[in-house]
């Protein structure tokens, strides 16, 4: 099974999508897999979003990796694996999920925003970690004092991030990658206008 950390460090970038079908999945993410990106976090904010999981992973090459986001329970992270989801990503993190994601031995991203956070998903063994939401929270500056007392956790900012602040999370020692929704922003007319701004 992949680590979770070969995962983020396959991209510097990782979109975090929102759709409103599989269709609308399979071709935003069939355009986003031509552009050079391979990671794809898809949120399971909708109805569709399990379903929308499995018609990308079918319709791309084997090399892509897709994700679940937005995994709040133990119950989404066993449907999401089932669904093929390659990894999960959370924008928080309990216990119940910490342990459920453990039994499934699942590649998990758990969302942290403080350092009691960081420390507590530390002890459970994770040290791989979602900083969200990122700009709201203290942005790079934030990540760059956990790194003097945490310095074994990487993370993955996501949450107020663009093309114009990417950088400033990447060029510090414990980013690897971002995520970010700017990449599909949705427009006034409801359809998906990708930006592929990635830095
Ligand atoms: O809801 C938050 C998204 O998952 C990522 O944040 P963003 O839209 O600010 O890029
Ligand atoms: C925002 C976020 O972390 C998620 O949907 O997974």
């Amino acid at each position: 099974m992949t680590k979770i950390l070969e995962i983020m460090n396959a991209s510097p970038v990782i979109p975090v999508l929102s759709f409103k079908s599989a269709e609308e999945a399979v071709q935003v993410c069939r355009a986003l897999y031509g552009a050079g990106l391979k990671v794809l976090e898809i949120t399971l904010r909708h109805e569709s979003g399990l379903a929308a999981i499995a018609a990308v992973k079918k319709d791309l090459p084997a090399d892509a990796v897709v994700g679940a986001g937005t995994v709040l329970t133990p119950e989404i992270a066993k449907n999401a694996k089932e669904a093929g989801a390659a990894f999960g990503v959370s924008p928080g993190f309990t216990e119940e999920l910490a342990k459920a994601v453990k039994e499934l031995d699942w590649p998990f991203l758990p969302g942290v925003a403080t350092l009691s956070e960081a420390m507590q998903a530390k002890e459970w063994g994770f040290t791989e970690l979602k900083f969200f939401p990122a700009a709201v929270s203290g942005g790079p500056a934030f990540l760059k004092a956990v790194g003097s007392v945490l310095p074994e956790l990487t993370f993955c900012p996501t949450g107020g991030i663009s093309s114009d602040t990417a950088e400033d999370y990447r060029s510090l020692p414990n980013v690897v990658t971002v995520g970010g929704s700017w990449l599909t922003p949705r427009g006034i007319d409801g359809e998906i206008h990708l930006n592929l701004d990635l830095d």
